[in-house]
């Protein structure tokens, strides 16, 4: 059953204060689901990348409340002493360019914070195999991330996303490096997660062929979240 994973009450963010003040997101309303992909657009400079990394609980709200899989998290100011073990137990994150460390191989990136959650060495290990070879990677396990190509690093970057089971992934323009065709199997592959895992899913993207693949639009003007009709 869909269960509620984001719900953001009167989330808004401004940077700076007095006359530089800069008003990032005004005070947004909206709740998404497990199992929900949704596309967040808006121009440049709209307030996009503020909003999904004060979900991300990485930029600091400058008011309301934010609610993860039923735990408030910021209400009026941060109300978990640790904002890391937040994103580390709950959120996948898969930015435009993929931030592999360029120093550990495949395996070890995907392992490395399932480990400092806890999670056994062995355990973690079979789990980045069956997530590489669920995303068509299986043969990459020991290589070096300077030998894979774009399409082949975004994968790795999306196991590594789902490596701590997260119930929120947040992408950051995640195909923007990629082909059209890539792009459009990424997104495929994304869509089928949060479908198949129950995940819930924001994608920032500029990208108006991606729209038919996501089940709601939120739309971000000026600061403003709006939902939009997806048709
Ligand atoms: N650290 C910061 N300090 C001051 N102002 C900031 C900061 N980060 C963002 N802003 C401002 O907040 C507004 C929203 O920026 P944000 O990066 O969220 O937009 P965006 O929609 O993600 O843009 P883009 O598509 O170009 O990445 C912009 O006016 C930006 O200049």
């Amino acid at each position: 059953m869909k269960h509620s994973v984001i719900k953001c009450e009167g989330i808004e963010k401004t940077y700076g204060s007095g006359d530089s003040a800069v008003l990032a997101i005004k005070k947004a309303d909206f709740e998404i689901y497990s199992g929900e992909t949704v596309a967040l657009l808006g121009p440049s400079g709209s307030g996009k990348t503020t909003l999904i990394t004060m979900i991300g609980c990485i930029t600091e709200p400058s008011g309301g409340k934010l609610t993860l899989s039923g735990e408030c998290v910021y209400d009026s100011g941060w109300t978990i002493p640790d904002t890391r073990k937040i994103r580390r137990e709950k959120i996948g994150f898969i930015f435009q360019s993929h931030n592999l460390i360029p120093f550990l191989n495949v395996r070890e990136n995907i392992t490395l914070v399932p480990q400092m959650n806890g999670v056994g060495v062995n355990e973690a290990n079979t789990k980045a195999v069956e997530l590489l070879e669920y995303l068509g990677v299986g043969d990459k396990l020991e290589k070096m991330p300077s030998e894979l190509s774009g399409g082949q690093s975004q994968r790795v970057a999306i196991a590594r996303s789902l490596a701590n089971n997260p119930q929120i992934i947040l992408a950051d323009e995640p195909t923007a490096a990629l082909d059209s065709q890539r792009a459009l199997s990424v997104m495929e592959l994304l869509r089928s997660l949060a479908h198949e895992h129950d995940v819930a899913i924001i994608v920032v993207t500029h990208d108006e062929r991606m729209l038919p693949l996501f089940d709601r639009i939120l739309r971000v003007e000026d600061g403003v979240v709006l939902e939009m009709a997806n048709s």
